[in-house]
Order: structure tokens, then sequence, then C-alpha cells
């Protein structure tokens, strides 16, 4: 609240006009007995404390009403005052300043002659009349003060609550002049939006212009629009959403919100599971081809050539493209994934490049962007790229040549700048002598190639990859599976895993949760692993069976402490450090046996 020190000057002028149309001198004082303004003596003593003689002003303060003194000295109120004896004040009114209910301070008018002391007697209420109309005014100045006080405060709340947003915004008077904008729209736009002549025909051109003051005119009508401006030497994309503001009076500007489409890629990569992150340490396997994967990953994972990974089904290329992501120099960016033979032919041309508002019938209003935009600043992993259309090649082609896209309907090419890292489990070279994939894309994207191999050629990953499903089920499935019986193992390692890893991971999810006890079995299997018979072709890995398993019974019989061990390899033909290697080779724990 606004106390009467802070319009001392309206006070002092209150004082002086109360003096000169009474005659009499006149002191003003607030409730902490300063005086504020004073008259003739007094003048020389505003901003001093009455605290010691203000007896009369505290109580008329107390009481909320006016008090007339007679008889200075001899009143019972001056009985406590020091000046009780030699008083030179002939007659006194003190009248009080109220501001809703509540005293804030008194007006004093104070005769020290006969003559004047006479004359106010005589005309007592009249003057009193007048003295409360001097305070009526005072109070409501303060009042006036509080207001424009309290209108300031707010103006700045809100100035700093739209200054906490992440959003640009700005607001224009009917004509596009522009009003008002936040920190975000000033650090968009720069001196652009600050500068007195800043309208919306300067920030945003003409013809943009008119569409977002037409939207005043439509009433509630929202207007969302794309807009490339040129910012220096980078091109900035904004998202803008216009409003009309509508007060009592009608609709009185417009409101913009501003939004940078690095933070919208941000949000959509965000909640679209693009930032799920995979290293190389999530490569899970034993085999020389995993490690060897390993360490390829490591090594080309901070260049930005484009990669190909090739592997059948469900052997983890899209694990692998993740790890070279999150390896690089472009973690901080988007991973955006795209199964090209997910999706239509027809659909996949606007999900990799998107498209502008109007350019096919049924397109989305304020056209859609597209993954290579998505993908800007990080890696687009395109998967299945085998099953891509002829037609898409070409355009594919054009893109990793000249680093911009162009979306459908639209007539500005986009930069990007993104790593593509391409899988496919198709035999391209054999799908080029057809006719079906063009060499030049295939020579463009061949930059860096990967195989992964299928899991039937790595089948001592199947241990160590079991351990880690049987951990992720334990957990999901709240259970306290420790291990698996050999025969169970035995029948994983013969079978041949048409589907890989993925398989692999099925058939350890299945037999969790058919698992009672703490160790998986046979009976556990889906049956088509169950049942499945050794295939002929697969006569090397019947050898690296009957190997694990002849050791895993040398094991038994001598057991697996070191003498055991020595005593085992001394029965199988083979050195301790041999029986060590096999023993990891295959999977084989001493718990195990
Ligand atoms: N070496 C590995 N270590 C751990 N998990 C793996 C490994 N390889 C594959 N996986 C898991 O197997 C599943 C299939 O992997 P992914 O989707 O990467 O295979 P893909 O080759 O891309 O399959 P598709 O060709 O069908 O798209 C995923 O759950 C993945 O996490």
């Amino acid at each position: 609240m606004v106390d009467l020190m802070s319009i001392q000057k309206n006070a002092q002028q209150i004082a002086e006009a109360i003096a000169s149309v009474l005659g009499i001198d006149v002191e003003i004082a607030d409730n902490n007995l300063i005086r504020v303004a004073g008259t003739g003596i007094y003048r020389d003593y505003v901003g001093q404390s009455m605290a010691s003689q203000g007896y009369i002003y505290r109580e008329v303060m107390r009481l909320g009403y006016e008090i007339v003194i007679d008889n200075p000295g001899k009143h019972e109120l001056c009985q406590p005052c020091e000046q009780k004896g030699h008083c030179s004040e002939k007659y006194e009114i003190v009248y009080p300043i109220n501001v809703d209910g509540v005293s804030i301070g008194v007006i004093g008018l104070l005769c020290f002659d006969d003559e004047k002391a006479r004359r106010v007697k005589q005309n007592q209420d009249s003057y009193l009349t007048f003295l409360g109309k001097m305070a009526e005014t005072l109070a409501l100045k303060i009042k006036e003060e509080n207001y424009l006080k309290g209108l300031v405060y707010s103006n700045r709340y809100f100035k700093s609550v739209i200054d906490c947003l992440e959003e640009g915004l700005i607001t224009t008077a009917l004509d596009g002049k522009i009003v008002h904008y936040n920190k975000t729209a000033q650090n968009l736009l720069g001196k652009k939006v600050s500068s007195s002549d800043a309208s919306l025909e300067l920030l945003f051109g003409s013809k943009r212009a008119e569409e977002i003051i037409d939207v005043a005119g439509k009433g509630q009508k929202v207007l969302e629009k794309e807009i490339r401006l040129d910012a220096g030497s980078e091109k900035l994309q904004l998202m803008i959403h216009a409003r009309p503001i509508t007060a009592e009076r009608g609709v009185q500007g417009i409101a913009i919100a501003l939004n940078h489409f690095t933070k919208i890629k941000r949000l959509v990569n965000r909640y679209s599971g693009n930032e799920i992150s995979y290293t190389v340490d999530d490569i899970l396997g034993s085999s020389e081809a995993v490690r060897r994967l390993r360490e390829k990953i490591k090594s080309i994972a901070s260049s930005n050539s484009t990669v190909l990974i090739r592997g059948e089904s469900g052997t983890g290329k899209e694990l692998v493209a993740r790890a070279i992501h999150n390896c690089g120099s472009r973690r901080q960016g988007p991973f955006v994934a795209i199964n090209c033979s997910a999706i239509p032919e027809s659909l996949l041309e606007s999900e990799l490049f998107g498209y502008e508002d109007g350019a096919f019938t049924g397109a989305r209003k304020g056209g859609k962007m597209g993954k290579f935009e998505l993908a800007d600043k990080g890696t687009l992993f395109l998967d299945e790229i085998g099953d891509m259309a002829q037609y898409l090649q070409v355009k594919l082609l054009r893109v990793l040549q000249e680093r911009q896209i162009e979306r459908i309907g639209g007539l500005s090419p986009i930069p990007v700048d993104v790593r593509v890292i391409a899988a496919t489990n198709r035999d391209l070279e054999k799908m080029i002598a057809q006719g079906e994939f063009r060499e030049d894309l295939y020579y463009r994207i061949n930059v860096i190639p990967i195989d992964v191999a299928p899991l039937r050629e790595r089948k001592e990953d199947i241990e160590v990859l079991c351990r880690h499903f049987i951990e992720v089920y334990n957990q999901q499935l709240n259970k306290e599976v420790r291990g698996m019986t050999e025969d169970f193992r035995r029948k994983l390692w013969e079978y041949s895993w048409p589907g890989n890893v993925r398989e692999l991971q099925n058939a350890i999810e299945y037999a969790m949760n058919l698992a009672d006890g703490d160790v998986l079995s046979v009976e556990h299997l889906p049956v088509a692993i169950r049942e499945a018979q050794e295939q002929d072709e697969e006569e090397t890995f019947k050898l690296d069976m009957l190997e694990r398993r002849t050791i895993v019974r040398c094991l038994k019989r001598y057991g697996t402490t070191v003498e055991g061990k020595k005593k085992a390899a001394k029965a199988l033909g083979i050195g301790i450090a041999t029986l060590y290697r096999k023993m990891a080779r295959y999977g084989i724990k001493d718990v195990d046996v």
C-alpha cells in the first residue's frame, strides 16, 4: 500500500491550498507521526518526527474522526504533553485521512493568535467541511497511486510470465504494428521485432502479414502457418499460430505464437521414441563376428559417410544403426527410423520428404515435415531399403548428393544435415542385375558396408543372449529364473534360428512365461523349436554340439574345481588353457555342469 510520504508533493500542495484559503497554518502527518507537509513555521520541519508531542494526532487516527481543541493546554488530551504549561496554540482542528476505513494520517489546522482562533471558532462547521474534502482528496490520491502501482506490478508480472515461455509471442494492433513481444520472440527475430517501426510486414513480408491481419477479421479463427525467413547466414524455419485478441469492444489485435522448428523436431523425436539410446555395449555376443562388429562400429561412428547394414531379419541391424548413432558425434541429434517396406509406396514419399500445404488432395492443412527434416543434425535409418520403389530411389540419390530435400509441392529446397544408415536383408547385387535396384544408389549408400551374421553362424552368442533375455524377463515377469537345463541348451544349439536374435528373444520370453521354477527346461520351449529336427546341412554345428556335450560330460565326471578341470583336460586330450577357451566359446559355466 502506498503511504502519505510517497505522495509528499501532493500533500504539500494541499497543505498550501488550505493555508492560502483559510489563512491559517497547516501540517499533515502520516501514521508514523512523521510530518509529511507543512506551511508557515512548519515548512522547515517536514520529514521530522512528531512522536513526542503528537498525542492528539495519534488519538484522531485511533478514533478515525476529527477532534477540535478550543482550549489548548487545558484539554484533557493535552495533559501528557511536555509543552502543556507554555503551549502557544490558541485553537486546533485535527482531521483524519481515511482510506477504506483505516486512518493513514491527519491534517492539523493550527491557530497561534486569538483573532484567527475566533475566526475559526465562528466558522467551525464550514472549516470542518473544507478539511474533510481535502482529506478525501488526499485519500483519493493514495487510492489512485495504489491502483497505478498495482497496474505496474501486474504489468511487470505478466511480462515476466510471457518471458518465461519457450514459445515466442508477439501481439499486434489491427494494422499489424507490433505492440508487445516476449524474450523468445526477440531472440528469434532480433532487432526487427523491437525497433520502433516494427510491424508484421517488416517481419514476415507483405503477403504473410496480410494473411495474419486477415485473422482479426475472421473472429475466432486460428491461422497455422509455416514460415521461412532469412536470419543472417541462417534460414529460420518457424511455425506460427495467429489468433485474434478479443476484448469487450470486439477484436482489438492479434496474438502470434512462434515456434522454432528445431524445438518441434525435438518434441516429435522425444515422443516418438527416437531418443532411445543403445550403445555398442548393448550388442551382446562373445563370438568373433560380434566382437569385430563392435570394433567396426566404434571405428566408423564418427564419420558422416553413409552405411549399409546387411543381414537377415532379426539379426540386430537396427540395434547396430542405433549404436553407430550413439557412438558418434551426432548422438545429441535425433535418430529417426523408417521402414521402407512397411509403408505403402504412395505414402513413403511424403513420409520421407514431407509436403507443403495443399500439395495434393487429402494433404494435411499447413503441410507436413518429412523424416529427413526430422532427422536434421542426426541420423536417418532407412530400413529395408531394397523395398524402395525405383522413382524414390532416384529422389533419395539426389538428396544424398545435394544434401537438400524438396517437399512435395514445395518450391524451394530445404538443406538437411543427415547421416543416412540403410539396411537390407535382400541381395542388392542380384536386384541390380535384375534391374530392380539402381546401381548408382547402391554405390552411394554402400560407402561403409557392415554385415551382421545370422545367429546360426555364431551360436556361441546364444548363451550370453539367453542370459541377458532371462534377466530382462525376470524383471518384467517378476520371476527368479537362474539357469537352463543342458537339454534346453542343446535344443537351442541345434535349432537353426531362421528368425535370428528376435526369434531367440521370443523363445526365451515364451519359456519364461511357462517356467514355474528357477530353471528353464525343454518343455518350456515353443513346439517349433522343441520338435525341430537337426538339419543335415548343419553338420558343422553338430560337430560343435558334440564337442560341447563331451566337455560338459567330462566336467560332470571330474568336477569343476581347478583339479577337476585339469583331469577333464587330460581326459579330453587337450591343455587346460584350451579347455578354458572352449568353455568360454560354448558358454559353459561351472554352475551349468
Ligand atoms: N547382439 C544383440 N544383443 C542384444 N540384443 C539383440 C542383438 N541383436 C538383436 N537383438 C535384439 O533382437 C531384436 C531384433 O533386432 P533388430 O530389430 O535390431 O533386428 P533387425 O535386423 O533390424 O530386424 P529386421 O530386419 O526384421 O528389421 C531386438 O529386440 C534387438 O534388441
